[in-house]
């Protein structure tokens, strides 16, 4: 089945007629469009068009995959109101401003307005093989960056130097940074999303790397902690602990088990070595489009994994004013297991 024709699917069960897309991700994920921010796509009985402007007109024609009217609201509202007459019409509740569902209801006075949530992140999660291999080849990137940055992370290096180092290799291969680098060193450690600062990499320190290469439009996303001379005792304690949990953890992903029951393991782990309140967020998440969709692995998620689904398992430990560590790898799940994309060495601390 096609996107569009699992979407239609879903749409059915959502109760709506028609799906007005404003969500850029979406846009881009249905109609190939590579500005999604700029287009909109509205699916209705009759099939569907991508709506953006007169900027786009060459890039639309060469890029999108449905049909195309190129006119700035409300000219698009007004070009789709006679086929949405008596219609349900599904609206993204989560990327739509109060403002624009005014205008929508004004131009649309005889469709229902619905609100709806993850349609669409539903399909996305599954991901086709053009995007396992987009996702594949975002990840070799990034291991290839990361392999050339790794000798400069030492002792004397601004944690901003690393991060830009990073962001320049990137950008000359074409790709760039799928989100704001994050290198934290010694106590800085403690911040999971402690993106780099001018602090001085110190002997004997860990240092903490997430990163990711956004290829194509597709994202990467992998952490290694890297020890720096050598680490304390209780810091190589630490790291030990969360590289089990790590292991663990992908060893365990493959289809039917939940995100919630690999949210476990990894904190069982860390529990078992007095590290459980120091993990201080969910184990991982899906990569596609965006770096943060779905499947959920944290404990309160219903999520189920499929093949086809990438996922990171990123368990970490965050002591305040001492340090951290996180180790991240990317994970498709296959047929009967998992393959980790993401290759980059894992110290030995
Ligand atoms: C701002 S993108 C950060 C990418 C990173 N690999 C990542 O996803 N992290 C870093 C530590 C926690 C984790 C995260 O942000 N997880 C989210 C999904 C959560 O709410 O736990």
């Amino acid at each position: 089945m096609s996107q569009l024709e699992q979407l239609r699917a879903v749409m059915g069960r959502a109760g709506v007629d028609a799906l007005w897309i404003s969500d850029a991700a979406n846009v881009r994920y249905l109609s190939g469009f590579t500005s999604g921010k700029d287009g909109k796509v509205l699916v209705t009985p009759q099939g569907e068009t991508l709506y953006t402007d007169a900027r786009y007109t060459v890039q639309a024609g060469q890029e999108s995959r449905v049909p195309t009217f190129i006119a700035r609201p409300p000219a698009t509202l007004e070009h789709a109101a006679p086929g949405l007459a008596g219609l349900r019409v599904g609206f993204e509740a989560e990327s739509l401003t109060v403002a624009e569902l005014e205008q929508l209801r004004a131009y649309w006075p005889q469709a229902t307005l619905v609100g709806t949530a993850g349609l669409l992140s539903e399909l996305r999660m599954v991901k086709t093989p053009g995007e396992v291999q987009a996702v594949r080849d975002a990840q070799a990137l990034a291991d290839r960056v990361f392999a050339q940055v790794r000798p400069m992370i030492r002792a004397g290096v601004r944690e901003l130097d690393v991060a830009l180092e990073i962001e320049s290799l990137l950008r000359r291969a074409g790709a760039e940074s799928a989100f704001e680098i994050i290198v934290a060193s010694g106590p800085r450690g403690a911040m999971p999303h402690g993106v780099a600062s001018d602090r001085v990499i110190g002997d004997g320190e860990l240092v903490t790397v997430d990163m990711g290469a956004r290829l194509n439009g597709y994202n990467s996303d992998m952490t290694r902690t890297v020890a720096v001379g050598t680490p304390s005792p209780e810091m190589a304690r630490v790291y030990r602990a969360v590289l089990e949990a790590e292991e663990a953890a992908v060893r365990a992903v493959r289809p039917g088990v939940s995100g919630a029951d690999l949210d476990a393991l990894a904190r069982g782990i860390l529990t078992g070595h007095g590290l459980g309140e120091a993990f201080a967020h969910s184990l991982g998440h899906g990569v596609g489009l965006m770096v943060h969709e779905g499947p959920s692995l944290r404990g309160s998620s219903e999520d189920v994994l499929r093949p086809g689904m990438i996922v990171t398992v990123e368990p970490g430990a965050y002591l305040p004013d001492v340090g951290g560590v996180r180790i991240e790898d990317l994970v498709l799940v296959t047929d009967d297991g998992f393959e980790v994309l993401s290759r980059s060495e894992k110290e030995t601390v």
